[in-house]
């Protein structure tokens, strides 16, 4: 489903962010990225995003080689991953409702459409009461639910989640991780750049470490550390 062929980012400063970097991820896989600060997670991300170009090597998502698209097939593209930052980067002026709904109508979704399937998935994150507060009236957890499920309204194959429990406590942080194993469990291919060494020990899930850019593990059912 998402293949890395070989991938080198160097930004413009000179700084090389990943050095020769070769994974593929199959579909329905549940991958966390870790790595210490600066280690190159959000490069990896970001070019699977298409937010940057690499430097050298190949991306292929879907069996679309995506590594040089034009600009008017980033949308496309785009359609295709979810996506949900530490940040949250809810619309401030809009209800819990119209942050998800207006995810809908960016694709152009129909009225019809986006009545049946807000709903749907507020009451998957478990926010259906919430629905018409606005993103400053929640809490950090239910801030990034909203973000979770405007991520997944269109059903996106891949969710890509950049530090999701960053600015979370360590309860709402496994809330948020037991969300993300059941959109997971639907089928969802999800992959989490992530700090999280208690979440990563205790999920038992694929561990890809980067350090300095380069890949130097990759375990099936991994923990933060080698020694795992
Ligand atoms: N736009 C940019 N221009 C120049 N250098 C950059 C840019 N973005 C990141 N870098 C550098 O690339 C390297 C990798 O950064 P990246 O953000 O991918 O790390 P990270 O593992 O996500 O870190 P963190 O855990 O702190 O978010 C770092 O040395 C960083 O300073």
């Amino acid at each position: 489903m998402i293949e890395l062929h070989n991938i080198t980012k160097i930004y413009p400063n000179n700084v090389t962010a990943l050095k020769n970097i070769s994974l593929s991820i199959e579909k329905g896989e549940f991958v966390f990225i870790i790595g210490s600060s600066g280690s190159g997670k959000s490069t990896l991300l970001k070019l699977l995003l298409k937010e940057i170009e690499p430097t050298e090597g190949e991306i292929i998502i879907n069996d679309k080689n995506i590594t040089h698209l034009k600009k008017k097939e980033i949308p496309f593209l785009r359609r295709k991953l979810g996506v949900v930052f530490q940040d949250f980067r809810l619309l401030p002026n809009k209800t819990v409702y119209e942050n998800v709904a207006f995810a809908m109508q960016i694709v152009e979704a129909t009225p019809k459409e986006i009545r049946r399937n807000v709903p749907m998935v507020l009451s998957m994150v478990g926010l259906a009461k919430k629905a018409r507060c606005y993103p400053s009236q929640l809490s950090g957890g239910e801030q990034q639910r909203t973000a979770l499920a405007r991520a997944i309204v269109n059903n996106p194959p891949i969710l890509i989640c950049d530090e999701p429990t960053g600015n979370l406590d360590p309860l709402t942080s496994w809330e948020i991780m037991k969300l993300l194993k059941d959109i997971n469990d639907r089928g969802t291919t999800v992959i989490i750049a992530t700090h999280e060494k208690d979440i990563v020990d205790k999920m038992k899930k694929r561990v890809i470490e980067i350090k300095e850019g380069v890949l130097i593990r990759d375990l099936q059912k991994g923990g933060y550390s080698d020694e795992d």
